[in-house]
Order: structure tokens, then C-alpha cells, then sequence
């Protein structure tokens, strides 16, 4: 079916709650982080509540220090919250919680291509034969079929990137966390990785919270964005980005509800700024 951007024009809602249809796979309550420094106590967030819907795909968007990657390395495990609930419903035993794409591809080195994509299922002792069967399957969703041999050494950043996704999306977990992912990548290499990443994910539908700075992508992949304010971040807007999918690059920048809503984002995140707690 052709893209129509136009059938659901950007309505931007409230979406503080999840939508009727779907179940909540991140619940963020009264949610605070502190940092203990050499200066004292520094705080990072401060009442943050999320609701997250199985399947969404929702983008962080803030000013530089307003707490984005401190809240994922909270819902990824890496950090501890001070106060407050951050909690992710477990659908399935045995299937990870999170798989995390940072910006700097986090790939072994020494593993090839497919190694890399391998490791996380091969690290929970999977049947070999549905290893193989998936590695395979991601490693040519995103392109590389011909580069699974291939050592990260001789692969570009966008290629890197790639691998990282493929692990990501290989390891199935209940969701992914992505920090600014394409933010080293080139315009043109970005624009085919955002469509690469949107196109596994209508494939898969797996929940996803994904960091970015630039506005024009939070708009064009996401399904909600959340706006963060602060030092302390806190929450200054949650709407909802209801464009049709499949989405078009092109089509979509070109319709003048995007720059609307780029823009009121954009008003957003500085008022997030000015306003500081
Ligand atoms: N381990 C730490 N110890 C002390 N302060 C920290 C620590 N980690 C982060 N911070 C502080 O918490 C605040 C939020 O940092 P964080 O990296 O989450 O922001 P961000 O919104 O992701 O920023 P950016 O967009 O620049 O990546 C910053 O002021 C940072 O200096």
C-alpha cells in the first residue's frame, strides 16, 4: 500500500496514558535520581512518570543535561534510581529485559560480523540451528548478508551501527533502548538507518525508547515523544506523533504539519531550558 501521510494529519494529543489498546510495558513513577558528587548531592531527575505501551515506539527529546540517558541507563539496568518506580513488565521468562544501541557502536572488535549478532543468544545457551535461523535473519535485514564474515575493522560507522541494531533486535528483547544511535552518522547515512531501523521495527513491533537530539527525527520515527525539561528533568510535554505508517522521508518533511510540529517541539525543549526547577 502506497504511504499516506496525509491520512492522519499530526495531532498532537496528551498522551500522558497509554493507549486503550495496548499494555503497559514501562511503568516510571514519582521517579528521582540523585548523584552524589565532590560539590554534594546533584539532582538529575525529579518526578518523572511514564507509561509506556507494548509496541511503541517512543523518542527522548531535551536539551543537552536535562537527565535523557540517565533515564535509559535506569530502565536498561546500568543505574539505580533514588526514588520512586521504574519498572518493566516481563512478558516471557528467559528473554532479556532490555537490548541497549549506544551512539558509539559497542561492538566486539575480534567477533565478525555475524559473531557480533550472535553473542547475546549464544550467551544464553540457544539451540544452534534457531541461533543460526535468527543471526541470518537480522544480519540481511539490515544489509550485511555479504559482510557476515567481515570484521568491524572493515566496516564504515554506518555498517557498525548496523551490527548493533541487528544485536539489538537478534537478542528480542522486551525493549530497546537507543541513545542517540545515528548522531555520528553522516545526513545521508542517518536518513537510510532511520528507515533500516523503522522498517524491522513495523517487522517486529518491539517497544522502543530511542534518545535523539534532532527533532526532525523524533518526529519521523516516533509514535509519541517526550519532551524533558530541567536540570531537574522533569517532563514538559508527552504527545502523541500520528502521522500513517509506512512513513515517507520525503512525503512527510514536505507536508507542512511536520514543520508545525517540529517546531512546537522545538518551543518546547527551550522552554524546558528557561523554565529550570
Ligand atoms: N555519574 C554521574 N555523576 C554525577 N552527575 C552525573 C552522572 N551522570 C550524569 N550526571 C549529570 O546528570 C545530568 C544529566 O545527564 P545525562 O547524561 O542524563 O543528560 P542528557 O540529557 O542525556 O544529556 P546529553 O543530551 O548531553 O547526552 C547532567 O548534568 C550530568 O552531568
Amino acid at each position: 500500500m502506497p504511504p499516506n501521510p496525509k491520512k492522519a494529519l499530526s495531532i498532537v494529543e496528551p498522551a500522558a496514558t497509554v493507549d486503550p489498546g495496548r499494555s503497559t510495558v514501562i511503568r516510571i513513577a514519582g521517579l528521582s535520581k540523585r548523584f552524589l558528587t565532590a560539590r554534594g548531592e546533584f539532582e538529575a531527575l525529579r518526578g518523572i512518570d511514564l507509561a509506556i505501551g507494548e509496541g511503541e515506539f517512543v523518542c527522548l527529546l531535551g536539551a543537552s543535561g536535562c537527565g535523557k540517558t540517565t533515564l535509559l541507563r535506569i530502565l536498561a539496568g546500568l543505574d539505580r534510581h533514588t526514588d520512586g518506580v521504574a519498572e518493566i513488565r516481563a512478558a516471557q521468562l528467559g528473554q532479556p529485559l532490555t537490548s541497549v544501541v549506544f551512539q558509539e557502536h559497542s561492538i566486539f572488535p575480534w567477533m565478525t560480523v555475524w559473531d557480533n549478532v550472535a553473542y547475546g543468544l549464544r550467551a544464553r545457551k540457544l539451540d544452534k540451528a534457531f541461533v543460526r535461523e535468527r543471526v541470518d535473519f537480522f544480519v540481511h535485514k539490515v544489509g550485511l548478508a555479504s559482510f557476515a564474515r567481515a570484521l568491524p575493522h572493515q566496516l564504515s560507522g554506518g555498517m557498525k551501527q548496523r551490527v548493533s541494531i541487528a544485536r539489538a533486535f537478534a537478542n528480542d528483547p522486551e525493549i530497546l533502548l537507543m541513545d542517540e544511535p545515528f548522531s555520528a552518522l553522516d545526513e545521508q547515512n542517518r536518513a537510510i538507518l532511520q528507515e533500516e531501523l523503522l522498517r524491522i521495527w513495523s517487522d517486529t513491533r518491539k517497544t522502543v525508547v530511542f534518545i535523539t537530539h534532532s527533532i526532525d527525527e523524533a518526529v519521523f520515527l516516533a509514535d509519541r515523544v517526550v519532551v524533558l525539561g530541567g536540570p531537574p528533568g522533569h517532563v514538559v510535554m508527552d504527545a502523541r506523533v500520528t502521522f500513517a505508517r509506512p512513513r515517507n522521508a520525503y512525503e512527510l518533511r514536505a507536508l507542512p504539519e511536520f514543520g508545525a510540529l517540529v517546531a512546537d517541539f522545538g518551543a518546547h525543549i527551550k522552554a524546558g531550558v528557561n523554565g529550570r526547577r
